[in-house]
């Protein structure tokens, strides 16, 4: 990959969709993880004066929140802090009746944390007329490893194209602070975990079988399983053929 041509090229389309939409600018939420780290910097790039990161822990480790200042300040980039805790503790409350409990493992509960963030991200949007720009890449996208209408939830998608390890060449290519560039990635939806971990898969296999069509038999069998059983993530809501 020509990595200079490549953000060349997605900032020139950040610009041109922003343009046909009739939008001025893009917010994009800010995690202290790489994805939002390289979206924030090609933002950054296409609209320098017209674009907003956004920082939201739930409940998340503060050394996310630090990470994303160290991101912001790196590249001057303009953020608010909205912290989701004490709306997430209601909603949960009002949703189940118990008070949130940080030890239990529950992925209905775990996937409100995106979702309140994508309607965070949809009020700036509305309020300045900006874009909301996703970080989902190609090998997230291809297993369908994000929340439906959560951090999936998006106007743009600039890193749709582009396997982990490209994401992680644009970075270097940035000179993006190399402590965002070597943490394992995690979505930070509870303490420990990991996308290769939940996944079960590892990027470099992933993204080998992205671009090669090459893995261990039972590897290929879990990533074409994962890629069908959330086709419906990647498209519109169906709707009757009559
Ligand atoms: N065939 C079908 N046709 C139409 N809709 C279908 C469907 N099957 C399920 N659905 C719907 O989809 C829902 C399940 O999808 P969804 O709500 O997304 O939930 P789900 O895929 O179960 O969970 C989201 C996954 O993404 C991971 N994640 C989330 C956020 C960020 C990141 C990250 O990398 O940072 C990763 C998270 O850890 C978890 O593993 C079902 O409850 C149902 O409403
Ligand atoms: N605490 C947070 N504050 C703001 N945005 C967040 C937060 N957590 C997640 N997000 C948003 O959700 C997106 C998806 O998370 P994801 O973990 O896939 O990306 P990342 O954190 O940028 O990179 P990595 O996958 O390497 O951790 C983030 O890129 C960011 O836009
Ligand atoms: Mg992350």
């Amino acid at each position: 990959m020509d990595a200079a041509k490549m953000v060349a090229d997605l900032v020139a389309w950040l610009q041109e969709e922003a343009a046909k939409a009739g939008a001025k600018g893009a917010v994009l939420g800010l995690s202290g993880g790489i994805d939002s780290a390289v979206v924030a910097n090609l933002c950054r790039l296409a609209f320098p004066d017209n674009c907003l990161g956004l920082i939201m822990p739930c409940h998340s480790d503060p050394a996310d929140a630090e990470d994303a200042h160290l991101v912001a300040r790196h590249l001057e980039l303009p953020v608010v802090e909205v912290v989701l805790d004490d709306i997430y503790d209601r909603l949960v409350l009002l949703l189940t009746g118990q008070p949130f409990s940080p030890g239990k493992r529950n992925l209905a509960l775990a996937n409100l944390k995106p979702r309140l963030r994508m309607l965070t991200l949809y009020f700036h949007a509305n309020e300045r007329n900006y874009l909301v720009v996703g970080t989902g890449n190609r090998s997230e996208l291809t297993v369908g490893y994000f929340t439906k209408y959560g951090d999936g939830g998006v106007d743009l998608l600039p890193l749709a194209n582009l396997v982990k390890s490209q994401v992680r060449e644009l970075a270097r290519y940035l000179k993006l602070p190399e402590r965002i560039i070597g943490k394992p990635p995690t979505a930070g939806l509870w303490a420990g975990q990991t996308d290769e971990g939940e996944m079960g898969i590892t990027y470099e296999d992933l993204d080998r079988y992205i671009l090669t069509g090459q893995a261990p038999p039972a590897v290929k069998e879990k990533i074409e399983a994962m890629a069908a059983a959330s086709a419906h993530k990647r498209r519109l809501p169906l709707t009757p053929p009559f």
